[in-house]
């Protein structure tokens, strides 16, 4: 028996009011989880339709089971092991605007629509120059989300009754305001009028927010026994842990429309979200981010392995508490509560949380969740971190693309994965030495936004890991490093 409306008998269909960017992993098992509690414990009675923001993705999949999954939350909950699953049922659609991109347009038409959330990846949200409003659609997901705009604007003529509340759940910093900003360079790059532009300023408020919740996903190697459990096929079945917070900032008016709060929910609607946002993301983002290339090829597959492992374990604990928190402002003692919670979160004996799923976009998750952390710690303690930078060499030798003689499934931009590979080529080919190597990625920037190679001291530090990880292995190379 498969999953749809006909087999599931609490089936309900709500009036479409989400539009959500995204049908991933980690939107359905966090955003959509939220709207679907709402709608049974607080009436929201909001139905999500969900754009898939690049031409491939789980749209079919999506309609096949007419918008229904199950999420399985498994972990331990005030000290107790949980697992608990339940159907999400509050996707009434999904399209993809690559086939179907009338009917992707017409969404600004219907009034009620009022949210509009989103989850492209950090790399999701960029501007990219050749995008025409004319194209059907335009390749990235603001261009995507302006031509959307445009319509309402066009067709409510300007009322500002039918602006939207843009919550990105990206993790990139002030994702709200970047997001506002890429949809402005739009209208500016399109040439449209000046009263669209007021509009969209005016009628329409863009969330910076944050969130938290690991995610691993499908769980490919136990569906059959899920299946079984469910008693049901899935295709879609989704697992993360019971941990969750969303801090928003936002007008006390947004929360109002959005009641997360009145059910228990752990959303917070706060006016700076900042000291939340880098703790989290320095802490257990860069962690996950450090860790995935040393450890992956270490020959670890999973986070908690990683975690429990006595080489990595170390590791990443010393990466932690030595080399992040040190340049965070908070106070210690909540640093050390939330670093000590985030590796027990690690080690969810229900979460096989793949180390190859975190490595999707690593080049812009480094930048982004480790590189701060160098910089910070460089400034404070006028030395480079060893293991943050050790764990850059590791990086470059991951987009090597290999392990132990089998291909690494490298997932990252292909002008990035050229770069890697030219490089690594000419090395192979003995036409540059590892300092070379090093110096040519870092200050290739098709690979990075920033300038990394200007580091004092970093391409040298970095030219002696990846030369020690080739020359030893990375477990007698990760040793070197610890304390
Ligand atoms: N999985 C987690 O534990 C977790 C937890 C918190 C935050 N996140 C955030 O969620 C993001 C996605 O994670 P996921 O687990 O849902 O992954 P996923 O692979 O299941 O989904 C990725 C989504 O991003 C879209 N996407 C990918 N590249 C894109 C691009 N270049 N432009 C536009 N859209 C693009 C895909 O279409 C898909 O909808 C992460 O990058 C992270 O920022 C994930
Ligand atoms: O989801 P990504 O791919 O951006 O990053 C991988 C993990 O670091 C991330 O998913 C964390 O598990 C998550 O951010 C926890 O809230």
């Amino acid at each position: 028996m498969n999953l749809n409306k006909n087999t599931y008998k609490n089936y309900k269909s709500y009036p479409e009011k989400v539009i959500q960017f995204g049908e991933g992993n980690f939107l359905r098992a966090f955003v959509d989880w939220q709207i679907d509690k709402l709608n049974k414990e607080a009436d929201f009675n909001s139905g999500v339709v969900v754009v898939q923001p690049i031409d491939k993705g789980l749209v079919e999949l999506l309609n096949e089971q007419d918008g229904l999954y199950t999420l399985y939350l498994n972990g331990i909950k005030d000290g107790e092991a949980s697992r608990e699953h339940s159907v999400i049922n509050c996707i009434t659609r999904a399209i993809n605007p690559y086939t179907q991109n009338d009917e992707y347009l017409a969404l600004a038409h219907n009034p009620e629509m009022r949210f509009i959330i989103s989850n492209t990846t950090e790399a999701g949200i960029s501007f990219e120059e050749n995008d025409k409003l004319e194209d059907k659609p335009q390749n990235s997901f603001p261009g995507k989300l302006t031509a959307l705009l445009y319509e309402r604007f066009k067709y409510f003529n300007g009322d500002d009754d039918k602006g939207f509340i843009i919550i990105p759940c990206e993790l990139i910093d002030k994702n709200g305001e970047k997001l506002k900003e890429t949809v402005i360079k739009y209208v500016e790059l399109w040439e449209l009028e000046e009263k669209f532009k007021k509009w969209i300023v005016e009628a329409n408020t863009f969330c910076n927010s944050l969130v938290d919740r690991i995610v691993p996903g499908y769980p490919r190697e136990r569906i059959n026994e899920i299946q079984e459990e469910l008693g049901y096929q899935d295709k879609l079945v989704v697992e993360g842990e019971p941990f969750h917070l969303w801090v928003i900032e936002a007008p006390e008016r947004i929360a109002e429309e959005f009641p997360a709060a009145s059910i228990g929910l752990n959303t917070l609607f706060v006016k700076d979200m900042a000291p939340y946002r880098t703790r989290k993301v320095r802490i257990l983002n860069g962690a996950h981010t450090s860790m995935v290339p040393v450890s992956y090829l270490y020959g670890i597959d999973t986070v908690r392995e990683s975690v429990e492992d006595q080489v990595i374990g170390n590791y990443v604990k010393q990466t932690i508490f030595d080399e992040i928190i040190p340049t965070l402002d908070l106070p210690l003692e909540e640093l050390e509560k939330f670093a000590a919670d985030v590796l027990d979160r690690f080690k969810n004996p229900y979460i096989k949380h793949e180390l190859m799923s975190i490595s999707l976009n690593s080049i812009s998750k480094f930048e982004t969740r480790v590189l701060p952390s160098i910089l910070e710690y460089q400034k404070r303690k006028n030395e480079l971190p060893r293991r943050l930078v050790f764990s850059l060499a590791a990086l470059i030798i991951f987009y090597k693309g290999e392990r132990n003689g089998d291909e690494i499934a490298l997932n990252d931009d292909a002008n990035i994965l050229e770069g890697f590979k030219n490089v690594w080529a000419s090395y192979e080919q003995q036409k540059i030495t590892i300092e070379d190597l090093v110096e040519e990625v870092l200050k290739n920037k098709t690979i990075w936004k920033n300038d990394i190679d200007k580091i004092e001291g970093l391409p040298s530090l970095v030219a002696v890991y990846v030369e020690d990880i080739l020359k030893n292995g990375m477990n007698e190379a990760t040793k070197g490093v610890l304390k």
